[in-house]
This record gives structure tokens, C-alpha cells and sequence, in this order.
């Protein structure tokens, strides 16, 4: 900051001393044709240590706090004016000029209808808004805290866009799904506009009938994937089948790294395996852990990640879009990638597609495509292209969010080796060595079940939903919410809630059990929030869950992780659309037991 410029005689004057105010001489220097000065800087008119600030004689008490007196003003104006820097009518004119320009932007803010409030919120500055306060890192802490300020619903700026944040469970459940239909709307983002050509199912301004069609055709066909028979293996469930398939893979992969190199990075693997399951499912295609393109395509998703978090600053400050940008230009590389290699594989879908032969997603989706089959909006099309698109929603969203919660879970399991340990005491009770866990154990396992609730719970690695958007003027709790206004839902700040949970903060499954911890809680199950709720709840949640639950007991069976003596891993989320926590290389793995299968 610039030094202020002040007269010598000012020192010592009770408008600049201010009571117990003190100014502090420093160098002496010339002003041309002025009599010598000295600079005072700002912070050095402070308080003396242990000094109360007062208001002296010299200020007057108004409703704006304290103030100088009108008499010492003129007094300090004219002295202003004395050193020929600026005249009284040169300040008059700049206030008059201020008074209109924020009187003019106040006759542009919204009307607020009678008996209504107007949203509380922090104050923002002009085109930035309030985005220093929330800065890049944290933005779902900053937010929490605000709101424990401003309450459940409030206002910020980030950029020139007002955002409305929700928290709070009640309020969330509130606008999400007591009024579903004025809080579905997605907001019209810069970076939204490059996923999928701006046909994106999640990611689109589209809510309406089109939209209710086509997520109708992803459900039915996610359905239809994950839970039909396998016709081919004993799993009750074809996603069972490739869930076990891809996670005894991922087991060999481990042993063998631990023969070769002593340790490993375990995302690079499962984001792999996570990937495999998604694209078995939608194409009935396996990659190998080293195939270059699949691997290329998989590692991009981290950038997408990073940009479709809602700090991209293209998305709030219209300006950014005309400006050079690294991150944007990497992430429309990578949609146009992805979209690419998709289009070549339903083409082959296309090529080799039977009526009778049904074997993934995307052959579902052309057979409801062809057929019409979306009963309630039987008259709305699925051209070719869209099923592109639709594909590109299920695998995009289904690979990077389990890949996060499996990684967060094993982060978990190194840092707390006692509740590794207590997970395997379940299982080996349970389900014993002879045979694979199914999903049918579930309910047999509720200290497993506990875990997993607790790691989503806990990390909470989707700290905001999909930015929603409302769809129409509308009231929540007493407060004016206007159309077309972007919405955040801070989930983060629900699962940390110290009015829903006792220490928050502590990483304890056994919050998630009935009080004789043999059955999982339901009521506190239902406080967590990490798959959104309402209309834009998310799709894949059953098969989220399923495939967290699998990997992991199929993993906990056979192996037991940990980090070498001594070593911490560091748990510190990195901000983004699912927050990841720092990669770790050394991770080991111990077999249990070879499990000699059954089946
Ligand atoms: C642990 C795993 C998962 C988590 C935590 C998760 C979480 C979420 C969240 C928070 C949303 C946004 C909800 C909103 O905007 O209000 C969402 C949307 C979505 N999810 Fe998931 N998800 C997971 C797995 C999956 C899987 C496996 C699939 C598909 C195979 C999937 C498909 C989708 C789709 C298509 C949407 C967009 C829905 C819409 O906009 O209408 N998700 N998910």
C-alpha cells in the first residue's frame, strides 16, 4: 500500500489523533512546491498495546459508528485542500458521483415481493465478488463457516454471478425435494457448454422433458446392467460378476508389484479397475492395467475433475472466456478425446448390434432408442448421437467417483490399522476363506457397511453436488429466490454439522451402528449426504455402493494394506469436483491367505 501523505502539523491534530490513536513520524520528503512532509503509513495509526480505542471530542457518534465531528472534518478538508492535491469541490463532485453510481445499482436489484426477505449474504466487491474471501483451496470450508454467519440460505458473488448456498439437512431436503421441480435447473457454465457438445445429460441447461426422457432411458438401462442374472457365473448380478473379476485382477496386480518393487501407488491401479467395471458395463470391454490409450483417457479425468470444480473462473467472470487458458484448453481437448473414442465404440455397437443378444448399456440404449421404449415419453427420439452423449454421462460420472471412494478407503484403512483389522475379523467370521464375498452379505456385515458410510461421510470428496440452478421464482424459508440463479448445495457442511453429529471431525464407524452394533442405524445412514438428493439425485447411486462394497471386501478378504513403519500418508483433500487426497508410492500389501475359490 502506498504510504498516505500527511502534513507535519497533522500529527498531534485530535481528527487525526482520534483519541487513542498515534501517528508515527518516518522519512521526511518533498512534494514539489510544497513545504516539507512526512509520510504516516495506514497501519501505523493503531492502538496502543493494551489500549481500548475511544472516541475523543474530536468525533461524533452516529449510526454508522463513530466519525469525525463536521467541525474537525472542515478543519482536515481544508488542510487537504492547503497542500493543493485535491480542492473540496473536486470530493463533493466524487461523492456525488459515487451516491449516483450506487443508487443506480441498487434501482437494477431485484424487487424483493412484499413480506418477503431479500437473501443475507457477505458483501462483494465489483466484478470479482466475493472470491478472494472464498479462495481456490477451501471453498467448501469458507462456506460451511459462512453460513454458521448468514445461516442456511445466503447469497455470495463469485465473479460477477450471484450464487445462492444452501446448508443445512432440513433446508437442503427442503428445496431439493419438497420443491424438486424449482431447484433442478443446471446453470448455464462456460465449461459446462464444452462436456459432451453441451448435450451432456448432467451437465446441460436442460431440465425438461427431453432431460426427464433421456435420464428415464440411462436409469432403465443401468438397471438393466446391473442387476439383471448373470447368465454366465454363479454372481447373483452381472455387475457382481465384473466387480469380482476386475477386483481379483487388481489383487494379482498388487502381489505382483509387491514382489517387483516393494510398494505401490494404489490409485494408478484402481482408477483402472474402476474404469474396467464402467466399461465393461457399457461396452463389455477389459483393459489391461498397461494399455496407453485407455490409461491416457482415464489419468485426463483428474484435469476434467479439476476444471469442472466450480472454480473455474471462465464460469463466473465472462471476461476469462476471451483470455488464454491452460486449464481449459486441456480440458476441451480431453472432452473431444473422450467423445471420440466413444463415438468409435458405439459405431462398432451399431455395426454389430442384435435384437436378441442385449449385452451392455449402450446396446440397451439403441434397442430403447429404436423401440421407443421410454413409456411415458414414448414420442421423444434418441437419435444416434445422443446415445454417444449418454454413454459419455455414465462412464464419466461412474469411474472417477468410485475410483475416489476406493482410494479415499484404503487411506483409511492404513491410517486406522484397527479398523482394518475389525473389517477382516467380520469377514473371516462371515464369509470365512473358502468363498468371494457377494453382495448378499451385506446385511451381514454391518461394521463393513459402517466403514464405508463413515469414509464417504467423513471425506465427503463431492463437498458441493452438480451446481443446480433454479427454474423459477420461488421462496425458501421466508427468502426471495429469483429465476436462472446458480445454486450450490454444500454437502460437506451437512456431514460436518455439530448439530447432526457428535465430533464431526473424528473418523468413527461405529456412529453408523444400532446400539447393540449389529445392524447398521438407518436414521444416521440417512443424515449422510454424498449422493445428492431430490430430482438430480445421483443415477448410479445403488451401483456406486455396490461396487465400493465389493472391491472392498474382495480386497480385505486377501490382502492387508499398510504403510512401512513410521511413514504417514497425508490425508489432505485437494479441491475439486471429487476432492482426491495426495498421491501415495508407498503403499505395501501382505497376502492373508490364498483363497481357494468354490465357485
Ligand atoms: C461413489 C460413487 C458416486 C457418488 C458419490 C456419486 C455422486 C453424485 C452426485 C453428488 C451427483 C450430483 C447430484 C446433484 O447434482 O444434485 C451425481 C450425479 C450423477 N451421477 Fe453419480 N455418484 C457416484 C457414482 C455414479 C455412478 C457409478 C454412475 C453411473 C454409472 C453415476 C451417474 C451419475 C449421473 C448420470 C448423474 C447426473 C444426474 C443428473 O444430472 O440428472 N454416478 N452423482
Amino acid at each position: 500500500m502506498r504510504p498516505l501523505p500527511c502534513d507535519r502539523r497533522l500529527v498531534g491534530q485530535p481528527a487525526f489523533r482520534g483519541g487513542a490513536y498515534k501517528a508515527v513520524r518516518k522519512w521526511p520528503f518533498k512534494l514539489p512546491g510544497r513545504r516539507n512532509q512526512f509520510t504516516v503509513q495506514k497501519s501505523e495509526f493503531q492502538t496502543p498495546p493494551g489500549e481500548t480505542p475511544l472516541p475523543s471530542q474530536s468525533h461524533q457518534r452516529t449510526s454508522h459508528g463513530w466519525v469525525p465531528s463536521p467541525l474537525k472534518m472542515k478543519a482536515a478538508m481544508s488542510l487537504v485542500e492547503s497542500w493543493g492535491i485535491i480542492s473540496v469541490t473536486e470530493v463533493l463532485l466524487a461523492s456525488a458521483v459515487f451516491c449516483l453510481t450506487f443508487m443506480v445499482i441498487r434501482s437494477f436489484q431485484q424487487k424483493i415481493p412484499k413480506g418477503l426477505k431479500r437473501l443475507p449474504g457477505p458483501r462483494s466487491y465489483p466484478l470479482i465478488g466475493n472470491v478472494l474471501e472464498l479462495g481456490r483451496s477451501n471453498p467448501h470450508l469458507t462456506l460451511a463457516q459462512m453460513s454458521q454467519k448468514y445461516g442456511d440460505v445466503m447469497q455470495i458473488r463469485i465473479g460477477t454471478r450471484p450464487v445462492l448456498v444452501l446448508s443445512g439437512l432440513d433446508t437442503i431436503k427442503q428445496a431439493l425435494v419438497k420443491q424438486g421441480e424449482d431447484f433442478m435447473g443446471r446453470p448455464d457454465l462456460y465449461s459446462f457448454r464444452h462436456i459432451a457438445d453441451g448435450q451432456s445429460l448432467t451437465f446441460s441447461t436442460d431440465s425438461g422433458e427431453v432431460w426427464r426422457a433421456r435420464r428415464k432411458l440411462a436409469q432403465n438401462a443401468l438397471k438393466a446392467f446391473s442387476v439383471s442374472p448373470s447368465p454366465n457365473s454363479s454372481s447373483i448380478c452381472l455387475l457382481e460378476e465384473h466387480v469380482s473379476k476386475e477386483a481379483d485382477c487388481l489383487i494379482k496386480k498388487f502381489l505382483q508389484l509387491m514382489k517387483e518393487e516393494k510398494r505401490f501407488d494404489p490409485y494408478r491401479y484402481v482408477v483402472v479397475s474402476a474404469a474396467n467395471v464402467i466399461c465393461a458395463i457399457c461396452f463389455g470391454k477389459h483393459y489391461s492395467h498397461d494399455d496407453k490409450e485407455f490409461l491416457s483417457i482415464v489419468n485426463a479425468s483428474d484435469e476434467f475433475g479439476e476444471v469442472a470444480a466450480s472454480g473455474n473462473l471462465a464460469d463466473f467472470i465472462p471476461v476469462f472466456q476471451y483470455l488464454p487458458n491452460r486449464a481449459m484448453k486441456k480440458f476441451r481437448e480431453f472432452n473431444t478425446r473422450f467423445l471420440r473414442l466413444l463415438q468409435n465404440m458405439v459405431k462398432e455397437h451399431y455395426k454389430s448390434f442384435e435384437k436378441d443378444n442385449i449385452r451392455d448399456i449402450t446396446d440397451s440404449l439403441i434397442e430403447q432408442s429404436q423401440e421407443n421404449k421410454v413409456e411415458a415419453n414414448a414420442h421423444i427420439q434418441l437419435p444416434k448421437e445422443k446415445i454417444v452423449n449418454l454413454v459419455n454421462d455414465l462412464f464419466g460420472a461412474g469411474f472417477d467417483t468410485v475410483t475416489t471412494a476406493l482410494s479415499w478407503s484404503l487411506m483409511y484403512l492404513v491410517t486406522y490399522p484397527d479398523i482394518q483389522k475389525k473389517i477382516q475379523e467380520e469377514l473371516d467370521q462371515t464369509i470365512g476363506r473358502e468363498r468371494r464375498p457377494r453382495l448378499s452379505d451385506r446385511p451381514m456385515l454391518p461394521y463393513t457397511e459402517a466403514f464405508i458410510l463413515e469414509m464417504f461421510r467423513h471425506s465427503t470428496f463431492l463437498p458441493f453436488t452438480i451446481p443446480h440452478c433454479t427454474t423459477k421464482d420461488t421462496v425458501l424459508n421466508g427468502y426471495f429466490i429469483p429465476k436462472d440463479l446458480c445454486v450450490f448445495v454444500n454437502q460437506w457442511q451437512v456431514n460436518h454439522d455439530e448439530k447432526l453429529w457428535k465430533e464431526p471431525s473424528t473418523f468413527d464407524p461405529k456412529r453408523f451402528l444400532s446400539a447393540r452394533g449389529t445392524e447398521i442405524n438407518k436414521v444416521e445412514s440417512e443424515k449422510m449426504l454424498v449422493f445428492g438428493v431430490g430430482k438430480r439425485k445421483c443415477i448410479g447411486e445403488t451401483i456406486g455402493r455396490w461396487e465400493v462394497f465389493l472391491f472392498l471386501t474382495t480386497l480385505l478378504q486377501q490382502l492387508e494394506f499398510s504403510v512401512p513403519d513410521g511413514e504417514k500418508v497425508d490425508m489432505t483433500p485437494q479441491y475439486g469436483l471429487t476432492m482426491k487426497h495426495k498421491r501415495c508410492e508407498h503403499f505395501q500389501a501382505r497376502q492373508r491367505f490364498p483363497v481357494q475359490s468354490s465357485e
